[in-house]
């Protein structure tokens, strides 16, 4: 029921798991679902990115799980637990021999790489940059911790990791997206994790809940005064070219690049989530 009514809570993207939510028994019947799923028009029609998060290449189900993604039409593949750059080359691999057999254009299956060991970690900015095809790595907390001998605590314990992938994708200038966030009857606790990781950066978070998708859009959106602010500085700076000036000044304050482009990512969140609620 979840693969077919996802989009009414209108996500930037949704996952379709055949992985770890996913037990061993059940593994082929998924896989039939999620390509009978992606072939429905729902998600497009709503502009809805539609991910699968694949089992790993090295387990029996890996192969079978891509070919379904990718015959299923699929935007993107999700690979857990990427701990180098060499696996990134094979999957590439198999995805561009599908993709001619299934008649798709070859390269536009793009792919996610979830980090979620200390050697992930380590590799990062090469799993980062591995392909034309990576459009963003994630942290994933849980299997990273217990890989490092921890577990969830105040923060601290993801602090290096979550800086590493963040690093590793402005390296490869693509997007990073945050581990999830499990308590889904938390929502003071999620919105403190949610602020922490857009302030160090982060272009958003993955998610496991329905619930928890209009706090995080809501706090990735500008406030109005922010959207206000911007708008005169992108006015301003346009101004500022047009009259060929090499300084641009806005109620006497110098405004430089930095801050044009500061205020530019700002419209675009506000195009994309509205004004903070
Ligand atoms: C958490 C909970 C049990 C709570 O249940 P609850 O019953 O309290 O949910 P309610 O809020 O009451 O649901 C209200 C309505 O929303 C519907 N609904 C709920 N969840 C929905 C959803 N996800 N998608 C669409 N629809 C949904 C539901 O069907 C209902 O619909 P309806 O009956 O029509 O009203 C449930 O959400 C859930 O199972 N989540 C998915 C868990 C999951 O994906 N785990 C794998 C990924 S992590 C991992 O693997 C670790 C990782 O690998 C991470 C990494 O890689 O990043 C690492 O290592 O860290
Ligand atoms: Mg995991």
């Amino acid at each position: 029921a979840m693969l077919s009514t996802a989009f009414v809570y209108r996500p930037d993207s949704v996952m379709f798991d055949l992985e770890d939510a996913v037990s061993i028994r059940e593994k082929d019947s998924a896989r039939l679902l999620v390509y009978q799923t992606l072939q429905l028009p729902i998600y497009r029609e709503f502009g809805i990115e539609v991910i699968v998060r694949i089992n790993s290449l090295k387990t029996e189900f890996g192969l079978k799980d891509l070919e379904a993604a990718i015959w299923g039409g699929v935007d993107a593949v999700r690979l857990p637990k990427t701990d180098t750059p060499d696996e990134i080359y094979e999957l590439e691999k198999h995805m561009e021999r599908i993709e001619k057999e299934a008649g798709r254009p070859v390269g536009s299956t793009k792919i996610v790489a979830a980090i979620e060991s200390a050697v992930g970690v380590i590799n990062a900015v090469s799993i980062a940059q591995s392909s034309p095809r990576m459009i963003a790595i994630a942290i994933a907390a849980f299997d990273y911790l217990v890989d490092m001998q921890t577990q969830r605590g105040d923060g601290s314990e993801l602090f290096y990791a979550r800086c590493a992938v963040l690093h590793a994708a402005r390296v490869a200038g693509i997007d990073a997206f945050d581990a999830v966030y499990s308590d889904v009857n938390d929502e003071a606790g999620f919105l403190k994790e949610v602020e922490f990781i857009k302030g160090l950066g982060y272009n958003g978070k993955s998610l496991i809940n329905p619930r928890q998708i209009l706090p995080l859009h809501n706090a990735y959106a500008p406030t109005q005064s922010e959207v206000d602010y911007s708008k005169q500085v992108v006015a301003a700076a346009e101004d500022g070219e047009k009259k060929g000036l090499g300084v641009i000044s806005l109620n006497g304050k110098m405004i430089d690049n930095p801050i044009i482009n500061n205020a530019r990512r700002i419209i675009s969140r506000y195009e994309a989530s509205g004004v903070r609620q």
